[in-house]
């Protein structure tokens, strides 16, 4: 680095750590205590004579040190949280900063509208970087002609954009969120007076032609095409070059690449993983930049300097030989004042990452990040190798070898003579058998192995001692849509988890999976994400076992005069007050602790057992992976449900069914246990069994509400009600009937 002025500062927090480190201390003692009260049940003699059932112990047992196992792993994150600021003014002059490789993903253009796509990539088109440096791919798995129509218009917008953008110093970069703000943005930089009329006539004018390519995107239709079988198709966009001269376009335009790789029903593509390394090799030939920047389809730039900021870690030769990625945050531009959905992903973004980036850094997550290239071709991609070795890791392909070893490369494909060449050999490497019998999904490029392909890969890069900075603003750096439906967000979870779950009982576990370089605390945390959607064992327990032995009469918790019920109590309280705490700093609003509760409770029933038991079903090979891309549609029936704080319950049996019959049960025994209470008088004895459906059915009401009251469309069908009752007494009576009421 030139002079003595750093790119980027790192600020631990001093006060979070020595709280989370007292509290970690406070509520594992406590358990300890539990822990005491529940093994010495098992040293009692008489627990024969007084016919108490071991059973409903043992597994009550068990959820509790099987959540205390998870919560623990996840302390690592509150270890050492920091955060960062960089100051990208202090960077080199624009002809010394790298080329990047901007890659957007997407798949479905009926669950992805393609106006959206365009523009998540008009918004990195006009990103603030030399536009001779930056270079955008998209990725089209839906290999859909309506796509390609839209990146040329996209194109032909993108003409007026960018320039206008320049000149106005445009801060919203994507032209959907900026025609939807008032024209007086404070942040835009409009000159003075007579410029700023200069400036609304030229708006009024760019608005025009938004609209007109809105209506040229949206009215395209395509006729039949199969998504599933096709060659690889690869355009390079460029407009009519009558219409404006090349050479212009080349100095205000970025490139901008349509790559839709081959796919044939017979083959595997891998999913995002599959499309990720087909534009890795198609990118290398043609413009091999040493940076990339991942974008999903609908996480446009909110901030136009995102690629100047992951510069200041990049070019920071302290850190840059072992840097592989600079990793910001996943936020949304959609998520209404009660998230009830927990759409926003706060622990996750906020603490998580945050404490990750204390310890090795960050994990992979899919969008937005800035990775270095050569992190994903391993340490076989020496100068001087042997070129038939290299063939057996890259692929047959010289053109990509020899990419292996330059820096960068000169433009050269526009869809004349010799450069005709290097677009056949470019969709050649889109071709779905050119990774086979290479290291292709193994140890090149993103990793096969898991659906969660982002966090798999980005943690073998860190075993092999790669690290990767964390960088959150205030201003976010991208905006994609958060789910807004009940629907979307247990399909998403259920395909999560199983990604995640599938890594942590495969040879990749993070607890064994070596030689790793990576520190005992990241280990914990890569453990956490592996193992934590299991905790939907023991929150199906919670749910049902001190309920059922409610019902029987039958106490599994200390009574209250017992000075152990004192160390429950304390153990709810400690956890309450973390999340708290944790929402006080993140700033979220307080009754955010009732909303991320119920989604906490509403996924371990649901998502959490699908996703865990689909990762063991795939691991023993009795089922397929697949990736169900999230529906990014707005509909505005279910917008408006959504920003009322309504739960759409528009979702299929499986997901309702379990939490309907669990509502139901938990309702039956809050009412024998006040029944008995009054009755019986032993609300001393059971107040714990009561306390717990209680509780469920308070934080839970909405369900309720969508059972019984709600009358719209988003409520829960009275036939799944009736269905989930009946099936909740069919299976939970014998249980019930089994021991004897006393
Ligand atoms: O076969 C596929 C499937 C998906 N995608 C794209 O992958 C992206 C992510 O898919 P999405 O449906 O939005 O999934 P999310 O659950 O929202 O994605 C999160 O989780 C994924 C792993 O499950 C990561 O790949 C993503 O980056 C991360 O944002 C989208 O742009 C898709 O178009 C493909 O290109 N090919
Ligand atoms: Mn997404």
């Amino acid at each position: 680095m030139e002079g003595s002025q750093p790119l980027h500062i790192c600020h631990v927090h001093k006060a979070s750590v020595i709280i989370h480190r007292s509290h970690t201390f406070l509520h594992v003692l406590a358990v300890g205590f539990l822990v005491y009260y529940r093994a010495s049940f098992f040293f009692q003699n008489d627990i024969k004579n007084k016919g108490l059932p071991t059973l409903p112990w043992l597994l009550l047992f068990v959820s509790e040190l099987l959540l205390f196992f998870i919560w623990l792993l996840g302390q690592a994150f509150r270890w050492r949280p920091v955060s960062r600021t960089v100051f990208p003014e202090r960077l080199p002059e624009d002809d010394k900063l790298p080329s990047i490789d901007v890659f957007i993903f997407t798949a479905d253009p009926d669950r992805e509208p393609t106006l959206q796509v365009m523009n998540t990539v008009l918004s990195a088109m006009a990103m603030d970087y030399p536009p001779d440096k930056l270079h955008v791919y998209l990725s089209d798995d839906g290999g859909s002609l309506v796509t390609l129509n839209g990146m040329r218009e996209a194109w032909k917008f993108a003409k007026w954009w960018i320039p206008f953008c320049r000149k106005f110093g445009i801060q919203k970069r994507c032209p959907e969120a900026y025609f939807s703000a008032p024209a007086n943005d404070d942040d835009d930089d409009h000159g003075d007076f007579g410029s700023f009329n200069e400036f609304l006539s030229e708006r009024e004018k760019l608005k025009e032609k938004y609209q007109a390519f809105e209506k040229n995107v949206k009215s395209f239709k395509e006729t039949f095409e199969d998504g599933k079988d096709h060659p690889s198709v690869i355009e390079v966009i460029q407009g009519n070059p009558n219409e404006l001269k090349e050479q212009e376009d080349q100095s205000i335009l970025p490139r901008l690449v349509y790559v839709s790789r081959e796919k044939r029903p017979s083959h595997p593509h891998h999913f995002k993983a599959g499309a990720t390394n087909t534009l890795l090799r198609v990118s290398g030939v043609m413009s091999n930049s040493p940076y990339i920047l991942a974008l999903d389809c609908d996480m446009y730039c909110n901030d136009p300097t995102s690629a100047r900021q992951a510069m200041c870690f990049h070019l920071d030769l302290n850190i840059s030989s072992s840097l592989a990625f600079v990793q910001f945050p996943q936020r949304f531009h959609n998520i209404a004042r009660k998230d009830i959905y927990e759409s926003g992903l706060r622990s996750t973004y906020s603490i998580m990452w945050q404490g990750l980036d204390g310890l090795d850094g960050p994990v992979l997550s899919g969008t937005g990040f800035v990775l270095k290239r050569t992190s994903l071709y391993g340490s076989f991609a020496q100068e001087g190798a042997d070129p038939m070795e290299l063939k057996k890791y890259f692929g047959p392909s010289n053109e990509f070898i020899k990419s292996l070893f330059q820096h960068t490369k000169s433009y050269v494909v526009n869809g004349k003579d010799s450069s005709n060449e290097l677009l056949q050999e470019a969709k050649f490497l889109a071709s779905c058998t050119y990774g086979d019998q290479t290291k292709w999904g193994e140890e090149v490029g993103f990793l096969y192995y898991s659906v969660a392909e982002d966090y798999l890969t980005g943690f073998t890069l860190q075993c092999k001692g790669w690290t990767s900075v964390y960088l959150s603003s205030a201003k976010p750096q991208f905006l994609g849509s958060g789910v807004t439906n009940l629907n979307d967000l247990l399909t998403q979870g259920t395909r999560w988890s199983s990604g995640l779950v599938e890594v942590g009982i495969s040879k990749f576990c993070p607890f064994f999976y070596g030689p790793s370089k990576m520190s005992f605390l990241e280990k914990m945390c890569y453990g956490y994400l592996s193992f934590f959607p299991l905790y939907c064992l023991p929150l199906w327990c919670f749910a049902t076992i001190p309920q059922l032995y409610l019902l029987k009469g039958i106490p599994l918790y200390p009574e209250v005069s017992n000075s152990f019920f004192i160390i429950f109590v304390l153990i709810l309280i400690s956890s309450l007050a973390q999340q708290s705490y944790e929402i006080l700093i993140t700033g979220g609003p307080f009754r955010s602790l009732i909303y991320e509760q119920r989604i906490w409770m509403i996924k371990a029933i649901t998502s959490h057992l699908y996703g865990t038991l689909d990762a063991f079903m795939e691991r023993i090979g009795m089922r397929a992976a697949s990736f169900v891309p999230t529906n990014k549609v707005e509909n505005d029936e279910r917008v408006k449900l959504y920003e009322k704080g309504a739960y759409d319950f528009r979702t299929s049996k499986m997901f309702l069914a379990p939490l309907v019959a669990l509502v139901t049960l938990n309702t039956g025994s809050l009412l024998v246990g006040i029944g008995r209470a009054i009755l019986v008088g032993d609300l001393d004895k059971m107040f714990v069994q009561v306390f717990i459906p209680f509780y469920i059915l308070a934080i839970n009401y909405p369900i309720i509400e969508g059972m019984v009251i709600r009358k719209d469309k988003g409520r829960i069908p009275t036939s799944i009600t009736i269905l989930s009752a009946m099936l909740s007494t069919i299976i939970f009576l014998p249980v019930v009937s089994r021991y004897p009421m006393y």
